[in-house]
C-alpha cells in the first residue's frame, strides 16, 4: 500500500489532475458510488437487507446516489434521503442524481426507520463549518441507530485534515476512502469514528501524486527500512555506537529499561552515568551496560569528551534538578544526537528558548505525550497536528508526539502517522523503552526522523507481538525478532 496520505485540498488536486488527464467527473464518481455500494454488500453476505441512503448537497452526497443505483440493481431495496433540493444539485453530483432513477425524499429522521445499513453521504472533503441543525440531528438519529454505517469518504462532520469532529460525527463500521488515505483516517478522533477504513481505486492514475508535495506518510518500514543500519561482518562493536543515558537516583527502572532498549536495538556500547549511590543498581541489572559514577555535571562532560560517545539519552528517571539542566545544556553544545524525554520537559517547563540557544537542532528528538508537550511549549492553538509541527518547527528538533497515533513531526513540516500502537502500550515504564529503541538507531548513525519513525513504528509492533497483559520489559526482549522480520 502507498504510504501516502493526502490532505483536502491535495486530493482536489488529485481529482483535477485526472480530469486533466482525461479522466471525466462522473467516471470518478461511478468508481467511488460503485465501492461505496461494494462495502455495503460486504456487510450483508447472506443477501439484501434494506439500506437508506443520506445524501447531502455536493459530490459526497453525489457518491451517495451512485451507490444508490448500483445496490438497486443488485437487488437491494433503498430509500434516499436528501439534505436540500434535487434540483439544486450540480456537476457531478447533479449527474448522479439524474441517473438515480428512484425517488429521492426529503432526508429527515424517520428515513432511518427499518434501515439495517446505513449510508452516510451527506459531507466529505467539502466540509466547511460545524455541522448543526438537521443535519446534524440526522447524524445523531445515525449513530443512535446502532445500525452498521459506511461512511462516504468521512463520517460527515469530521474534518479530513486533522480529524477533529466538527458538531457532531457518526460512528462508522466502514468508511470508504477514494485514492489515498486522508489525515482524518489516521487521526483521532476521526480515526477512532471511521471503522475500518477502505480506501478504494478510483482510477486516479497514481502518478499524479508524482507532482504533489506530499509530506505526509504513513509510518512504517517502507518509509524508513533503506535507512536502517545493517550489520557488516566485519563490524566492530564502535562501529555500532556508544550511547550514553543519564541515570537517576530514585527512579532507576527509567534508565534501565532505555538502556536494554537501546543494545537490542544494536547500539555497540550503552553507558549510564549515575550518581555514586546508585552504581550498584545499574550496574547488577544487567551486565552488559556500563556504569560510570558521575559526581557532577563535570563528570558527565568529561564521558562526553570522548567523541565515541555519539548519541545521548536525557530525561527518564532523571529527576528535573540542577544536574539534568547542566548535563541537557552541554549535551546540546557537544555537537551529538540524542533524545529528549520524560524529566526534560519539567526541567525546561516554559523554557524553549534555553534549549534553543544551548544548540538544540534536527539531530535531536524529543518525545513528548499529551501533558509534557504542553508544559514545554504551553496552549498552543490549533489541532494536534498542526500543534506538534509548530513545536518541531519552533524547537528546531524532530518532535514525537506520542499517543494511540504518534506523530513524528520534521522542523520542515513533514509528518509522519503511526498507526499500529496497540492501547496495551499504555503502561509504566513503555515511553522509556521507546526512548532507548530511538537512542539505539542513533547511536548507529540513523538519521534522527528515520530513527524517531523506526523507533517508534518498532515500539508499536512490539506491543502488539506482546499484546495485552505485557509489561514494559517484554518490548526490549522482542526487539531481536522484530529486527529479522524487517530486514528478511
Ligand atoms: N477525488 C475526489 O476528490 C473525489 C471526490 N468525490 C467525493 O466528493 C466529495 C467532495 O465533494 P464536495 O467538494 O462537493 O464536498 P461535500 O459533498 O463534502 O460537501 C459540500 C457541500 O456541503 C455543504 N456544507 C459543507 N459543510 C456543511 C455544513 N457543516 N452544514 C451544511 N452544509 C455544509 C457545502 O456548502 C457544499 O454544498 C468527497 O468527499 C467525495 O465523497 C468522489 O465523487 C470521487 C472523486
Ligand atoms: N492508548 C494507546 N494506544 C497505543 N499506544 C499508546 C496508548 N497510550 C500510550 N501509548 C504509547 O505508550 C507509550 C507511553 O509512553 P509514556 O506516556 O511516556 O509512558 P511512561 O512514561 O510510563 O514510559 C508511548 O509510546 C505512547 O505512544
Ligand atoms: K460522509
Amino acid at each position: 500500500m502507498a504510504a501516502e496520505i493526502l490532505t483536502v485540498a491535495q486530493m482536489y488536486a488529485a481529482d483535477r489532475a485526472a480530469m486533466a488527464a482525461g479522466i471525466s467527473g462522473p467516471t470518478l464518481m461511478e468508481a467511488a458510488g460503485r465501492a461505496v455500494a461494494r462495502a455495503v454488500r460486504s456487510l450483508s453476505p447472506d443477501g439484501p437487507v434494506p439500506v437508506t441512503i443520506l445524501c447531502g448537497p455536493g459530490n459526497n452526497g453525489g457518491d451517495g446516489f451512485v451507490a444508490a443505483r448500483h445496490l438497486r440493481a443488485a437487488g437491494w431495496p433503498v430509500r434516499v434521503g436528501l439534505l436540500g433540493e434535487k434540483s439544486a444539485l450540480a456537476g457531478d453530483a447533479g449527474w448522479a442524481a439524474a441517473a438515480w432513477a428512484g425517488p429521492v425524499l426529503p432526508a429527515t429522521v424517520r428515513l432511518l426507520d427499518g434501515a439495517g445499513i446505513i449510508v452516510d453521504a451527506l459531507f466529505g472533503a467539502g466540509l466547511n463549518r460545524p455541522v448543526g441543525g438537521v443535519a446534524l440531528d440526522l447524524i445523531m438519529a445515525m449513530a443512535g441507530t446502532g445500525k452498521p454505517i459506511v461512511a462516504v469518504d468521512v463520517p460527515s462532520g469530521i474534518n479530513g485534515d486533522d480529524g477533529t469532529v466538527r458538531g457532531g460525527a457518526a460512528p462508522a463500521t466502514i468508511t470508504v476512502g477514494f485514492f489515498r488515505p486522508k489525515p482524518a483516517h489516521y487521526l483521532y478522533p476521526g480515526r477512532g469514528l471511521c471503522g475500518r477504513v477502505e480506501i478504494a481505486d478510483i482510477g486516479i492514475p497514481d502518478a499524479v501524486v508524482n507532482d504533489m508535495d506530499v509530506d505526509i506518510l504513513i509510518n512504517g518500514p517502507s518509509v524508513w527500512g533503506r535507512a536502517l543500519p545493517r550489520r557488516a561482518a566485519t563490524d566492530h562493536k564502535y562501529h555500532r555506537g556508544h550511547a550514553l543515558v543519564l541515570g537517576g537516583t530514585i527512579m532507576t527502572g527509567a534508565a534501565r529499561l532505555a538502556a536494554r532498549a537501546a543494545l537490542r536495538m544494536g547500539a555497540g556500547l550503552v553507558t549510564v552515568a549515575c550518581a555514586p549511590s546508585a552504581h550498584m543498581t545499574y550496574s547488577l541489572s544487567m551486565p552488559s551496560l556500563i556504569v560510570q559514577p558521575i559526581d557532577d555535571a563535570g563528570g558527565f562532560d568529561a564521558l562526553l569528551s570522548d567523541t565515541r560517545r555519539n548519541a545521548v539519552l536525557l530525561g527518564p528517571g532523571a529527576g528535573s534538578g540542577p544536574l539534568l539542566r547542566k548535563v541537557t545544556l552541554s549535551a546540546l553544545a557537544a555537537n551529538r544526537a540524542g533524545v529528549l524525554d520524560a524529566d526534560i520537559f519539567t526541567c525546561f517547563a516554559g523554557d524553549l528558548a534555553s534549549l534553543r540557544r544551548a544548540g538544540l537542532n534536527g539531530d535531536w528528538i524529543m518525545t513528548p505525550h499529551e501533558g509534557e508537550f504542553r508544559r514545554l511549549f504551553g496552549d498552543l492553538p490549533g489541532s494536534r497536528a498542526e500543534r506538534a509541527r509548530r513545536a518541531a518547527s519552533d524547537s528546531g528538533a524532530i518532535l514525537v508526539m506520542k499517543g494511540p497515533d504518534t506523530l513524528i513531526v520534521h522542523p520542515d513540516g513533514r509528518m509522519r502517522i503511526n498507526h499500529n500502537a496497540p492501547p496495551c502500550l499504555a503502561t509504566a515504564g513503555s515511553g522509556d523503552v521507546l526512548a532507548g529503541m530511538i537512542l539505539g538507531l542513533l547511536a548507529q548513525g540513523m538519521g534522527a526522523f528515520d530513527a524517531a519513525a523506526a523507533g517508534v513504528w518498532w515500539h508499536g509492533e512490539a506491543g502488539r507481538r506482546c499484546g495485552a497483559g505485557l509489561i514494559a520489559e517484554d518490548l526490549t526482549e522482542i526487539i531481536p525478532a522484530i529486527r529479522r522480520d524487517i530486514l528478511f
